[in-house]
């Protein structure tokens, strides 16, 4: 039987030496679904975040991704199931061109870190996979650009590009619109909706 829920937290709760900033979080996620967790200011969002994300351990409560019991596991693990977090600004590298980090992403993905030893062929199908990865965030036009080089919101869409290489099935955005002009915010909704196809997305955002 399909789980109806694809991340689900069971009586979550976080401590920090005896100050609760997460009380009894029972959250469930659907399939398919783009969910926000909002609140404002200190009410724990972030804390909630980085407990899904493995960043935090929970003093206690579980956490269940497609029904199987994570709490142990470590972000590594949890990313290699799947479940992956974006807008960490040190996934790109800076001096390296748009193209070249996507690639990079790539091959960490595929574990083919040397795979200059392929042939001719199976490089070209490999940048074929970054440039339909770029232009799904729009920065088709950018793949030569140097990293450094990229306006605020496209890096972000840029790093947004680098954890879709992972294939991920649910994907956690932390704040994906902070620090970003009006502008960029509407092309920030765009590529979540894009990313959003045939997956799960859990965000954090402020009210
Ligand atoms: N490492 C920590 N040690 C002690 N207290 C913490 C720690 N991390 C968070 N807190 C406290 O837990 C509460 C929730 O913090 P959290 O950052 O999760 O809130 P938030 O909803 O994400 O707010 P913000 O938007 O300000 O990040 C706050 O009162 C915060 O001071």
């Amino acid at each position: 039987m399909t789980e109806p829920y694809v991340l689900e937290t069971r009586n979550l709760v976080k401590e920090f030496k005896g100050f609760v900033a997460v009380n009894d979080v029972n959250l469930k996620i659907q399939k398919g679904h783009i969910h926000a967790l909002i609140g404002p200011n200190g009410a724990g969002k972030t804390t909630v975040f980085n407990l899904l994300t493995k960043f935090l351990i929970p003093t206690r409560g579980q956490i269940l991704y497609r029904g199987e019991d994570i709490t142990p596991l470590k972000s590594a693990a949890i990313a290699r199931k799947g479940m992956v977090r974006s807008f960490q600004i040190s996934a790109v590298f800076p001096h390296m061109t748009a193209l070249e980090n996507i690639r990079v992403a790539l091959q960490t993905f595929e574990g083919n870190s040397f795979s200059f030893w392929k042939s001719g062929n199976c490089l070209n199908k490999l940048n074929e996979r970054c440039m339909e990865l770029l232009a799904a965030v729009g920065l088709a036009e950018f793949a030569n650009t140097t990293t450094v080089e990229l306006a605020y919101g496209r890096k972000r869409a840029l790093e947004l590009a680098t954890t879709l290489a992972m294939e991920p099935e649910i994907l956690l955005l932390d704040e994906p619109t902070q620090g970003m002009g009006s502008e960029d915010v509407d092309r920030v909704v765009e590529l979540v909706q894009t990313a959003a196809q045939g997956r799960t997305v859990l965000m954090v955002e402020h009210t």
